[in-house]
Order: C-alpha cells, then sequence, then structure tokens
C-alpha cells in the first residue's frame, strides 16, 4: 500500500467508478474495497507521514503531537479490532504524558511535578512527584529549562534511562474517586495555564468525568467514564475553573439580549401563546432569568453518582425542551396517546375564568389570582407567564398529581425552567428535542403547521426553519450540559420511538443524576 500514490488512488477511484456503471465484471468490488474506511484510513496516514518526513519539522514534538492527533482521529473509522483499540490507547497515552515536569524557581531543580494516572510512568511504580531529575539517558539535566528536558525525551527511542533522587517522603494515594458532571467546556490547546498542554483532557459540557486525582489545588487529574481505559488527563481544578469562567464573563461584552427569545409549548393554545408573550418581553438577562445566564459562573463540575429508579419510587420527571416548531408537542402527544394509562401530562393553572364546556382540573386548574400569586412566591410553579391579561403556568402540585397517581408525568419545559425542575423529589430526566438540517425540515415540514405570535396553523417559512435551527443551537450552547438524551426529530416515528425507549430507560437503567438527590433527603 505503501507504494500507491495517494493521488493516483483517488483517480484509480474516478475510472472504476466510470467502469461501475457501465457494469464490467469485478469492478464493484474493487470500488468498494478502495471505498472502506480502512484503506481510506490507511492511505490518510501514509499521507501524513510522507508529509511529515518531507518537512522534518521542526521542534519535532509539536508535529509529532499534530501528527498522533491525526492518526488517531483516522484510526476511529477503521475497524473496531484488538490491534486497532490497543493502537489507539497507545498513540492517545504516548510516553510524555505520564508525568510532568518543572523547574523549582530558587534553586533551578527539575523535579517531578506530577504523574498521571494509569500513564506509563504510574503503571512502572518508579516515579512520584517531588522526586528531583539527575540525568535523562546520560545527559545532565542541571541548568536545563523543562522544555529542553522534553525535547531529550522527545528525541530518545526505546528505553529511558532517569537518574533521580526520589523525594524524601513519597505521598501515600488516599484518593477517593470523584464523578462530576462537566457543567463546562474546556479546551487544553487553548489555555495558555495550563502546565502541559499535552497532559489535558479536553471536554464538552455535560460529559461525565472521574476525577482520580486532587492532590494540587489547580490541576485535577481525570478521565471521561466514556473511556476509563484511557490514562488520566489534567483538569482545571474546581476552584480554578470557576475563576477562569468569571475572568472569561466579565471581559464579554454587555449583551442585554443574550437570552434565548422563547418558543410556545404546551398542549392549551393560550398556555403556549402567554409563554411566547411572556419570555418575548424580556428586557435582559439580569432582570429576568439570572439562574440560566449566570449558571456560566456556578460551580463548573456537578458532582454526581449513578442513580437505578427503584420500582417502588415514584417515576422520574420527563422533560422535553426544544425550539418553537420542532415537535415537542407533537411527540408528546404521541406518547401520552400511545398509552395514557402509563403517560400523563401535567395539568396547568390559570386565572383566566372557566368556560362552560371546560371542567377545573381538567384543561386547566382554575385559581384567583392571589392563590397564583401565591404559588409563585412559593415557587411552586415550574414556569409560569401572562396572556391577555391572565396568568398561565405549570405548578409542581400538579406535576406531582400525576407522578403520584404511578404514572410517568411528562411536561415540555422553557429550557429556563430546567434548573427549577432539578430537584431531588422530582428527579427530572431531560430530553431535547433537537431539529434536523434545514433541507431535510423542507421536505419533512411540507404540510406541518405552527403557531407564531400572530397566526395559528401557518405553513413553515424558510426564516421559521433558520430560527428554529438558531434557537436550537443556542439551547445546546447554554443548556447542553442538563441534556440527559438528544433526539433528532427527522422522521416522526423513529424520533416517536426513540422518545419512548429513552423514557424507559430513565425509570428503568441506572443514570448519572446529581449527587444531592441521592445523599440528602433535605436538599432541593
Ligand atoms: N418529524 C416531523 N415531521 C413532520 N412534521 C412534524 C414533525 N415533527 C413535528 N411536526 C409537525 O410540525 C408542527 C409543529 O409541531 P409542534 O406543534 O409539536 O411544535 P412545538 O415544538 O410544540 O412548537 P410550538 O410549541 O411552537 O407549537 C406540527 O404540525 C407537527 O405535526
Amino acid at each position: 500500500i505503501a507504494e500507491v500514490k495517494v493521488n493516483s488512488m483517488h483517480s484509480l477511484k474516478s475510472v472504476l467508478y466510470l467502469d461501475l456503471i457501465l457494469d464490467v465484471n469485478g469492478v464493484g468490488m474493487l470500488y468498494d474495497l478502495l471505498r472502506s474506511h480502512w484503506l481510506q484510513a490507511l492511505l490518510k496516514i501514509y499521507e501524513c507521514l510522507q508529509n511529515y518526513l518531507g518537512k522534518r519539522p521542526m521542534p519535532v514534538t509539536l508535529q509529532a503531537r499534530a501528527l498522533n492527533h491525526e492518526v488517531v482521529e483516522l484510526l476511529r473509522e477503521a475497524p473496531q479490532s484488538g490491534e486497532i483499540k490497543e493502537l489507539r490507547r497507545l498513540l492517545r497515552a504516548p510516553h510524555l504524558r505520564g508525568a510532568t515536569i518543572k523547574r523549582h524557581e530558587i534553586t533551578g531543580d527539575i523535579t517531578v511535578a506530577r504523574v498521571i494516572n494509569g500513564g506509563l510512568a504510574d503503571r512502572s511504580g518508579l516515579l512520584y512527584a517531588g522526586d528531583k531529575l539527575v540525568e535523562v539517558n546520560g545527559v545532565p539535566v542541571e541548568g536545563l529549562e523543562p522544555e529542553q528536558v522534553i525535547n531529550i525525551l522527545a528525541l530518545s527511542q526505546g528505553t529511558i534511562m532517569f537518574k533521580l533522587i526520589p523525594v524524601s517522603d513519597r505521598p501515600v494515594s488516599n484518593q477517593t474517586t470523584l464523578y462530576v458532571r462537566a457543567m463546562a467546556d474546556y479546551c487544553p490547546l487553548q489555555d495558555p495555564a495550563i502546565p502541559c498542554a499535552d497532559a489535558g483532557l479536553p471536554f464538552k459540557k455535560g460529559e461525565i468525568l472521574q476525577i482520580v486525582d486532587q492532590n494540587d489545588a489547580l490541576w485535577w487529574q481525570a478521565r471521561k467514564v466514556s473511556d476509563l481505559s484511557a490514562c488520566a488527563g489534567l483538569i482545571p481544578s474546581n476552584h480554578l475553573l470557576k475563576r477562569k469562567q468569571r475572568e472569561f464573563w466579565w471581559s464579554q461584552p454587555f449583551q442585554p439580549h443574550l437570552c434565548l427569545k422563547s418558543s410556545m409549548s404546551g398542549f392549551r393554545r393560550s398556555m403556549r401563546l402567554c409563554r411566547r408573550k411572556s419570555w418575548n418581553n424580556q428586557q435582559s438577562c439580569y432582570a429576568r432569568c439570572p439562574s440560566s445566564c449566570y449558571s456560566a459562573l456556578a460551580a463548573p463540575y456537578e458532582e454526581v453518582v449513578r442513580y437505578q429508579r427503584h420500582p417502588a419510587d415514584r417515576n422520574r420527571l420527563i422533560v422535553l425542551v426544544g425550539p418553537a416548531g420542532v415537535g415537542v408537542n407533537e411527540l408528546r402527544r404521541r406518547l401520552i396517546s400511545s398509552n395514557p394509562r402509563e403517560f400523563q401530562s401535567a395539568v396547568p393553572h390559570t386565572t383566566r375564568v372557566q368556560k362552560s364546556y371546560e371542567m377545573n382540573g381538567r384543561e386547566y386548574h382554575y385559581v384567583s389570582k392571589e392563590t397564583f400569586e401565591n404559588m409563585v412566591y412559593s415557587h411552586r410553579m415550574l414556569e409560569y407567564g401572562e396572556y391577555k391579561g391572565y396568568l398561565y403556568g405549570t405548578s409542581v402540585d400538579a406535576v406531582r398529581t400525576v407522578l403520584d397517581e404511578g404514572k410517568i408525568c411528562v411536561i415540555d419545559l422553557e429550557p429556563q425552567g430546567i434548573q427549577i425542575a432539578r430537584t431531588h423529589e422530582l428527579k427530572p430526566y431531560i430530553i431535547f428535542i433537537k431539529p434536523s438540517s434545514i433541507s431535510c425540515m423542507r421536505q419533512t415540514r411540507k404540510n406541518a403547521r405552527i403557531i407564531t405570535d400572530y397566526y395559528v396553523n401557518m405553513k413553515f417559512k424558510e426564516e421559521d426553519l433558520q430560527e428554529m435551527e438558531d434557537s436550537a443551537k443556542k439551547m445546546e450552547d447554554q443548556f447542553g450540559q442538563f441534556f440527559d438524551q438528544v433526539i433528532v426529530n427527522d422522521n416522526l416515528q423513529e424520533a416517536s420511538a426513540q422518545l419512548l425507549s429513552a423514557v424507559h430507560r430513565a425509570q428503568d437503567e441506572p443514570q448519572w443524576v446529581p449527587a444531592m438527590w441521592i445523599c440528602s433527603d433535605t436538599q432541593p
């Protein structure tokens, strides 16, 4: 394969494609072979290596790191045999990630700053944080900068010999493993403060991390639960990440309309319109939804535990979130009508007058303005708003009524309401309904109808689809850390089936939930 020139492969494929159309014998098999992921990956790796050899880059480490990263990504597409898995593991944890070193400001000594949990140095049991480095492969390191020592290591091949003076008090490990949900994104390559970007662990909000070392007040060691076989990487400690978030937040220009424009959702039209009106009238982030916008400044990690609902326990509340028109109500309606004895919505409260054909507790709970406001002040409303002078809202009591009947309560909320619903009692499972691409929606939403501020049952226009996409992106950016599940609503039948199985999974399978919901009976 190494002899094959990549460019000529591409032209060969084009020729074969023509032959394939003409149905020449055996060409189909060859065409499929050349199109296969593993061969493509192999060729790309070969191309990378040629490029790398041609450039003979300096310094070697940076280029090697980029190549390493590229190859790991390519191997992701290759068939997952045992060897490929091992190769990916090794490439993601090369020997340089086994430990980090630092230079003592006064003495100039090079010492081991930390040993990376699960890395080669750790597994060898020979290196400890605080050990003083004297020689690497026979080269004295006295007077050198850490980068120079790293270059010696990078250029070394085979066995690496360290001469070192062990730290006098080798630390006894008494770490307890902690699991957290990342509430913010982190990219070590964009963090100038990280002691060693190579050893950093990038993560996205919502990912669950296993924290294995908190010895350093600033830099912890962690791995992702989705890949516990990988060696640990450095992440900013709770305290440090909070400081970074705060600095970043203050450095941003003031944006009074940063909040999401609200959508309507809920089965009753007034309730939907009231939400839209209420949220569209928002003046600024600070005035109306500090909980959501300031959440970036709240704890950057949330401690989580694995929770499996006991069959005798109440069901978990199911919350659907999504941009206006994405199909939250359609999916909710389909789910409930698939088995009304199992699923039910919460009946909203309103201050408007009951109509002759309505029944208290069926369409709405009809209450006085005073009662409604009391419910708001005593935090018994998950969300509420005003429409044509009347108040509308979904209460915790209404949700509790459904749960007490042993049913699964399915509601939809504005994302701003997620944090209010996240309580020990309701243990909500949050499902984000995401729009498919605009080109797909053009096809699937041909006969669909939306409710806008001024019209009911309007056909979707191009700008509605664009707004849906923009709004979904903003929701994911601001609230993605709270989503337990994301369902793309492309094909309605498929999305409904996915919703049904997600709802059952939430009730019957172990899930990561905030530790606070489980460890304390008194916490919210
Ligand atoms: N996957 C889909 N394919 C085709 N049509 C869909 C799909 N999902 C939803 N629809 C249709 O799109 C329209 C809007 O859906 P729905 O009323 O559920 O939106 P929503 O998310 O609840 O937003 P809003 O609260 O603003 O109405 C409805 O006509 C619905 O039947």
